[in-house]
């Protein structure tokens, strides 16, 4: 089942992208659009470019060719005020957490309050103390990001990425670094948090649990290809895609290249 309600507009849409570094390219010729509400899995291997991909979508690098359209508004085309708002309207959560580790997970999420919103002290406390009980850590507002888990850090990361509640969350790689159980309890979390409040879910990961779990779409980049090699529903990519490399991801056997390389 999914969340995307039919008829679902597009709320990203990346149009013949083209990414490089020094004039080297790390993919070209991109496009997909991710719809209102859905959980978009960004995948590939390791070095594919994923990461790189997703810093394009939230205005960190300008596009060497192509377009990127985050709710209707040409990313790169945006300065000054107009770009602050757009940047106001998405979230995002680093590998890390990247919380700050002098405050405790309250105090992180009132950071993007203060320094967004006009709100007096008592409403951003409400507001942080809301975040944290909707990703499960109401009991821990007043913990430093050093007396807590991985994986409430994660959380804590995703409570604060949702402080001005924007319509979109970016996740990197959320799984990084947790055990299985941990990843899973994180992968029913952005499951939840996309269908109770309808938000929409751009995630980069490689891991297959998480992708089968939490992906209404997803595409697939693939580093020798330099782009995309597949585009849609990961279940039926793994059940029926006849590309070798997107078949030998989804069995977690090594890429058909590297395999003859070891024989
Ligand atoms: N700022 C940068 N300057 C130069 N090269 C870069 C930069 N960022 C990434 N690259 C290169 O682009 C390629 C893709 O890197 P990227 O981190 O996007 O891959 P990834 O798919 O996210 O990998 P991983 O799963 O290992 O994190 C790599 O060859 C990397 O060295």
């Amino acid at each position: 089942m999914t969340a995307v309600p039919a008829g679902g507009d597009a709320v990203v849409r990346v149009e013949n992208l083209a990414a490089r570094f020094g004039g080297r390219p790390v993919f070209e010729r991109v496009s997909f659009e991710v719809r209102r509400g859905e959980v978009f899995v960004i995948l590939g291997g390791s070095g594919c470019g994923k990461s790189t991909l997703l810093k394009h979508m939230i205005g960190l690098y300008p596009p060497a060719e192509g377009r990127i359209e985050i709710l209707g508004e040409d990313i790169a085309a945006l300065e000054g005020a107009a770009r602050r708002a757009l940047l106001r309207r998405i979230g995002v959560m680093w590998q890390s957490g990247a919380l700050f580790g002098s405050s405790t997970l309250e105090g992180n999420i009132e950071v993007p309050l203060e320094e967004h919103t006009g709100l007096p002290a008592e409403a951003r406390a409400l507001v942080a103390k809301a975040k944290l009980g909707m990703v499960g850590l109401a009991d821990a507002a007043g913990r430093l990001p050093a007396e807590i888990s991985g994986g409430m850090a994660k959380r804590a990361g995703i409570a604060r990425a949702m402080a001005l509640d924007p319509p979109i969350l970016f996740l990197d790689e959320p799984s990084a670094g947790l055990d299985p159980v941990t990843s899973a309890g994180l992968d029913a979390l952005i499951k939840q948090l996309a269908r109770d409040l309808g938000t929409t879910f751009v995630v980069v990961t490689h891991e297959l649990q998480s992708i089968l779990a939490i992906g209404d779409r997803c595409i697939m980049l693939d580093k020798a290809a330099r782009g995309m090699i597949a585009e849609g529903d990961p279940r039926r990519l793994r059940d029926e895609s006849a590309d070798p490399v997107v078949r030998a991801f989804f069995r977690r056997e090594a890429p058909p290249d590297r395999q003859g390389a070891a024989a």
